[in-house]
């Protein structure tokens, strides 16, 4: 009988199903973490919220252990990389919380706007202060939401309910779905300048630490409010806190800290500072919800084999698994490559499948494309969620499938297409099992992708890769691969350089190739 640790404070409803399909669980909450290394070797599943932190030391001490299901949304305290190299299923439950999270920083809105925390304790305090607390209305202002996921969106149409003005950055956020939810989409420099409150709900990403820094924050409207119910790391807290010395900034509600759990913070004791301790998710509806799906997930998987709401493995029965496998890795090196070298919202994606892949099951492997491709931008995306994330954005998306293929056994040609341009990216396997890349917007190359790319576009030109391999050679790189390809049977044209690195880029290497003469494009890519 497998055997199940719940090791965070979970509804008893997710025990009550583990048992009613026959699991054995125990709950243990608030392990430390040899406390929980201690153990961890007798579970086959584990069951947490936020506060168990499921690192490499855990993972490597949990022997058993075949899958790990986060009641909520970010995974941020599981190292889901490692977990993928153990083998160890990630889930998450991406809609349980959501309405309970938005109405979280409409609350925290309401609290800033009428400072009902600061007059609660003096009221309690018999101060009767009742010149001090002069709030400001909600309507009419401008309410500027950074991240219009699913959270966003919600906080969106409760900000519109209030008669506010909203606003919302978000690159992946498609004009038609931002008439449809009713707000304005702009650029960020835009919503910081207009603003009267800046609600975040981005996942913390490269892209998103400190979203709201020292400089973003002096450029927002003097007397503006902060709420941030998504992730500590979203704001620079020392740069918050002088800005609300400076009375720049009028408030700030914050769910959500750099360092959690949050006893001892620089924004602590400001009375322009409302705190919670990270409750956002906590109403009985969102625990219900997230504890009951997680139990179902894990018990389906560890009984059935079947995967939901996955983080790192894709959806699909037993006998598809092993036909599918090496065509779902090349799709997730197809869509992870299209993702990161896109940088504005998409419009639609083509996938075209040529040859004997087209007579398989190819709906898992347009979900694999859509994670890969969905994955840097989004919190939570998975296989399941990736194709309803790509509708919700307004993302059109078309597969076609053709019995024949010129030059290979199979191929599959991914074509992206964003508000700028569009870009294509090839792949096939070789020796049924080992994914290429073959064709980069239409410049025929043969690469294999490796954890950490180098990628560029340059002009053709004599001298180009001595001074390529040169400039990262002194930066301390080491190339693994180069692989190039060239637009043009003649010299002088454009051309993609791959070159496989061994670790990740540094942001100085990658400046100065950027800088090199002939270089169009440079990005450092991961998989
Ligand atoms: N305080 C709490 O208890 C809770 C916090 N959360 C957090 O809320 C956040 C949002 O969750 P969801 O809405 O479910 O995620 P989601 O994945 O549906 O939405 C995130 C949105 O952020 C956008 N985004 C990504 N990078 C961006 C960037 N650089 N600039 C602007 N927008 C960007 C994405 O395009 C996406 O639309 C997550 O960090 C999640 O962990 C979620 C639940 C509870
Ligand atoms: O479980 C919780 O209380 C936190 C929820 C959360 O932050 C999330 O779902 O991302």
């Amino acid at each position: 009988m497998p055997k199940v640790l719940v090791s965070d404070k979970l509804s008893p409803r997710a025990v009550e199903i583990f048992q009613a399909r026959g699991i054995e669980v125990d709950v243990k909450t608030g392990l430390k973490p040899d406390e929980l290394k201690a153990i961890i070797g007798a579970y086959d599943g584990l069951a947490i919220r936020s506060a168990t932190k499921v690192t490499q030391e855990i993972l490597d001490a949990a022997t058993n252990l075949k899958v790990v299901g986060r009641a909520g949304i970010g995974v941020d305290n599981v190292d889901v990389p490692y977990a993928s190299q153990k083998g160890v299923v990630v889930m998450n439950t991406p809609f349980g919380n959501a309405i309970t999270t938005a109405e979280h920083a409409i609350a925290m809105m309401f609290a800033l706007a009428r400072e009902i925390p600061q007059a609660n304790a003096s009221t309690h305090a018999g101060k009767w202060e009742k010149s001090k607390f002069m709030g400001v209305e909600l309507t009419g202002k401008t309410l500027g939401i950074i991240g219009c996921g699913n959270i966003g969106s919600i906080v969106a149409t409760r900000g519109l309910g209030l008669r506010m003005k909203v606003i919302a950055f978000d690159p992946f956020l498609t004009p038609e779905r931002a008439v449809d939810l009713g707000v304005e989409k702009v650029e960020l420099n835009d919503l910081i300048a207009r603003a009267d409150f800046v609600s975040l709900h981005t996942p913390l990403t490269d892209k998103t630490r400190g979203i709201l820094n020292a400089d973003a924050i002096a450029r927002m409207k003097k007397g503006a409010r902060i709420i941030n119910c998504a992730r500590g790391g979203l704001i620079d807290e020392a740069a918050l806190k002088a800005a609300l010395e400076s009375g720049h900034i009028a408030g700030a509600a914050l769910d959500v800290f750099e360092q959690e759990p949050a006893k001892d913070n620089p924004l602590f004791g400001m009375d322009t500072v409302v705190c919670t301790p990270h409750l956002g998710a906590s109403t009985s509806e969102a625990q219900e919800n997230v504890a009951l799906q997680v139990a179902e997930q894990i018990s389906d998987f560890l009984l059935t084999g079947a995967v939901t709401n996955a983080l790192n493995m894709p959806s699909v029965t037993a006998e598809e698994a092993p036909r599918l496998r090496p065509f779902m890795k090349l799709c997730d090196q197809l869509g992870s490559f299209a993702g990161q070298i896109t940088e504005t919202g998409l419009k639609s994606v083509r996938i075209e499948y040529q040859g004997a892949v087209a007579d398989l099951n190819t709906r898992p492997l347009t979900a694999t494309v859509l994670r890969g491709l969905l994955s840097p931008l989004l919190e939570s995306v998975n296989m399941v969620s990736a194709p309803l994330a790509a509708r919700d954005r307004g993302i059109e998306v078309l597969e076609t499938k053709t019995e024949t293929c010129r030059d290979y056994h199979s191929l599959i040609k991914l074509e992206v297409t964003t508000e700028r341009q569009t870009r294509s990216v090839e792949g096939t396997l070789f020796g049924d099992a080992l994914p290429r890349i073959v064709d980069i917007n239409g410049i025929g190359v043969e690469a294999e992708l490796g954890a950490n790319m180098l990628y560029l576009i340059n002009e053709d030109k004599p001298g180009f890769i001595g001074s390529l391999g040169t400039t990262i050679g002194n930066a301390g790189v080491n190339i693994a691969s180069f692989h190039l390809g060239r637009a043009d049977t003649e010299a002088g044209g454009q051309a993609i350089c791959l070159v496989q690195v061994d670790g990740p880029v540094p942001d100085e290497a990658l400046a100065a190739v950027s800088a090199l003469p002939h270089v169009v494009q440079a990005k450092a890519l991961s998989f």
